[in-house]
């Protein structure tokens, strides 16, 4: 029996989860949504229909699992409460500063459904947040710094893609370097937001806006930009398309901690991404939980949960019997 998925938004990420379920044959995709004109909606799988979005809640018993792949800035706040009621869902809310209230909406929406939620699914939040766990958890006197690009953040170009006035956008998100050094030497200094990344925008605006207004919605926008070093570039859709069609990213997790009585021993743990597409490999990620969530709905495990509560062996398609071969 194959998990059947429904696919919420048709975008990088709609797009990115439309390909990772090929590549899990436990899995499928029975049904795409989209707020736009399906008939303006081209997916790549054969044989599945895409519907408005309006309907999808009298399509929930040909879908086990929706994945909401619409964008952390306006989309999901309302569509992930909202479709918890009607389907066991997964989204990846990535407004680090709002995912407590996001999950406390979620899981009053899943419980009162008895449904099963999994939010903020990806790496970051996602297998950032499980690798910052484990190593706070492994070593518990010491420190961890996150670290990502230079790439595109989806999250970031999806914010400035919502302002008025704004056609297409992407958002590089750079490391600066010095700090980079000192953490790789092996020192642990107190960094600000701002002394680790800079945010560089690269903008496409409609015929007559007004640019020096979106520059300042831009770089004043507070959870995504406002306490960053952020630069404003305007071009025109011909460049965007010629120099920033694809959408590389990455970064690391270290950790360095200290063990012995008296704390006489240092350890690093470091885990590192180099992603070619950053929406495929998020996809990924979502498609995996999105596997956990339907085994945690068939054991009574309802209501809202984030990547730290699902058991790792829920993620994989491979039975206990073979995993435990695994360990050997
Ligand atoms: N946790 C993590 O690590 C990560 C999280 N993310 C999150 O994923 C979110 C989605 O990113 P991404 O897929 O790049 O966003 P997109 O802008 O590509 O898509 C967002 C939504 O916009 C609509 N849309 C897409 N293309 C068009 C178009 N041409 N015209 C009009 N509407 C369109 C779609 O909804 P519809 O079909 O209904 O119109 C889609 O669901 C980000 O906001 C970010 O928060 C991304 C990467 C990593
Ligand atoms: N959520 C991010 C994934 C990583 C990348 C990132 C950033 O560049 O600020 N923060 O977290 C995304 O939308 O791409």
């Amino acid at each position: 029996m194959t998990i059947r998925v429904g696919i919420m938004g048709y975008g990088n990420l709609g797009r990115g989860v439309e390909c990772a379920l090929k590549q899990n044959p436990d899995m499928e995709l029975t049904a795409v949504f989209t707020r736009r004109d399906p008939g303006s909606v081209k997916i790549l799988t054969e044989g599945v229909n895409v519907y408005p979005a309006k309907d999808a809640k009298d399509l929930a018993d040909q879908v086990d699992v929706l994945i909401l792949c619409g964008g952390s800035a306006t989309d999901l706040p309302e569509q992930t409460p909202e479709y918890a009621k009607y389907f066991n869902v997964v989204d990846s809310f990535d407004t680090h500063a709002k995912i407590p209230e996001h999950f406390a909406a979620v899981d009053k929406a899943a419980r009162e459904a008895g449904n099963t939620a999994v939010i903020s699914a990806g790496w970051d939040p996602g297998m950032f947040s499980l690798n910052r766990l484990y190593g706070s958890a492994v070593l518990p006197d010491g420190k961890d710094y996150t670290f990502w690009g230079r790439g595109v953040s989806q999250g970031h170009s999806d914010a400035i893609r919502r302002i008025a006035g704004v056609k297409d956008a992407r958002q590089y998100t750079i490391p600066v370097e010095s700090a980079l050094e000192a953490i790789r030497s092996g020192e642990t200094p107190e960094l600000t937001t701002r002394q680790k990344h800079t945010r560089e925008c690269f903008v496409v605006a409609e015929e007559g806006a007004d640019l020096a207004a979106i520059e300042k919605e831009i770089v004043t926008m507070p959870n995504y930009f406002a306490d960053y070093d952020t630069t404003v570039h305007f071009i025109s859709q011909e460049e965007m398309e010629r120099d920033h069609r694809s959408l590389p990213h990455g970064g690391f997790v270290i950790r360095s901690g200290k063990t012995g009585w008296d704390l006489e021993h240092n350890h690093v743990i470091e885990y590192s991404l180099k992603l070619d597409s950053n929406p495929e490999f998020t996809s990924s990620v979502i498609v995996a939980c999105a596997r956990a969530a339907y085994r945690m709905k068939q054991e009574g495990m309802t209501g809202c949960k984030t990547i730290l509560d699902l058991p790792p062996a829920y993620l994989s398609s491979k039975s206990g019997e073979e995993l435990r071969k695994e360990l050997l």
